[in-house]
């Protein structure tokens, strides 16, 4: 690894530039870019990122021009950015807001098929801010979020893909990627994220039919059609897929509306005879709905 800093738990990082203190605890995560650590210094905890000069120059531009939608917080605050000098090695390194939770797939993992609504309501409330900032998030996947707190708020901690609308988008995984399922260009414009989206959530409750369509839409709309979780939203599903939604919160709206009452009674019907075991999961399911649409 070029330039980064492999720090060990109890390590003390001093700034080059600023003087600051700051105590490794543990590490966090680490990819392309770099390594991430969880740190505590007179602020309190904070995560710092070691990666090389390019690449704490841009992430730590994109944090910045973030400022703006902070209100919605969809990304960690930036704090600083700073040097570290070990054994004449400079090593650049930026101290970002620590975010705590559960990354998506972790959190999906001892949770009920239905919670992916959830996330998808919140994951639509994290999009429209940004949205209308003008930017787009690009590589929205599972493995650039993370669900924080109590009312289960979706944060971005890899924001590497956010890009302008209008511009082409800057990075992207193939699975989310509306281009590689042929269903439309790679123009960042919100429909993007909202495609990216839909696939996310079906991913959640299906990752390994989704992996296996490979690339061919009429397969992704087949998981939807044959899934008893997803039936419950399936016409909003498909079309975010289709391309039809453009607005984060257009979406969100007709989502709720989809998962209200009729719909269910529908299923439900359907489903007498067989004497479903699953009404106590849904009436907890749309508990949770209404719990998010009332703290919203
Ligand atoms: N601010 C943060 N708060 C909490 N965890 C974080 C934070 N930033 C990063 N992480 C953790 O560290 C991991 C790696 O960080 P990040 O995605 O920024 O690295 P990267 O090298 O840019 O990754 P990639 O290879 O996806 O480009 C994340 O997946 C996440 O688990």
């Amino acid at each position: 690894m070029k330039n980064r800093y492999e720090a060990m738990s109890g390590e003390l990082l001093i700034g080059k530039w600023t003087g600051h203190k700051w105590r490794v605890e543990r590490e966090i995560g680490r990819g392309e870019n770099g390594i991430v650590y969880l740190v505590t210094g007179t602020i309190g905890q904070a995560a710092l990122k070691f990666a090389d000069s390019a690449a704490v120059a841009s992430e730590t531009n994109t944090l910045k021009s973030l400022e703006r939608v902070r209100g919605a917080s969809p990304g960690p605050f930036f704090i600083e950015a700073d040097d570290v000098e070990k054994n004449g090695v400079i090593y650049p390194f930026y101290i970002m807001e620590y975010i705590d939770g559960l990354m998506l797939h972790t959190f999906m993992r001892n949770k009920k098929e239905e919670w992916s609504f959830i996330l998808l309501l919140r994951l639509l409330d994290f999009l429209e801010p940004l949205h209308n900032s003008g930017k787009i998030m690009g590589d929205l996947k599972p493995e650039n979020l993370i669900v924080s707190g109590p009312t289960h708020m979706i944060r971005a901690v890899d924001m590497g893909g956010i890009t302008k609308q209008g511009r082409s988008v800057k990075e992207y995984t193939t699975l989310y990627d509306r281009a590689s399922w042929h269903s439309g260009t790679r123009e960042a414009e919100p429909a993007y994220d909202l495609f990216a989206a839909s696939v996310l959530t079906i991913t959640l409750v299906h990752k390994k039919e989704v992996q296996e369509a490979d690339g061919q839409i009429e397969r992704l709309i087949a998981i939807i059609e044959s899934s008893p979780v997803l039936q419950l939203a399936a016409p909003i599903l498909q079309q975010a897929i289709s391309g039809h939604y453009n607005c984060a919160k257009t979406m969100k709206k007709e989502l709720l509306i989809c998962l209200s009452g009729k719909k269910t009674m529908k299923l439900r019907t359907r489903r007498k005879k067989s004497k479903s075991k699953k009404w106590p999961v849904v009436l907890v399911f749309f508990t949770f709905i209404l719990m998010v649409f009332l703290l919203h």
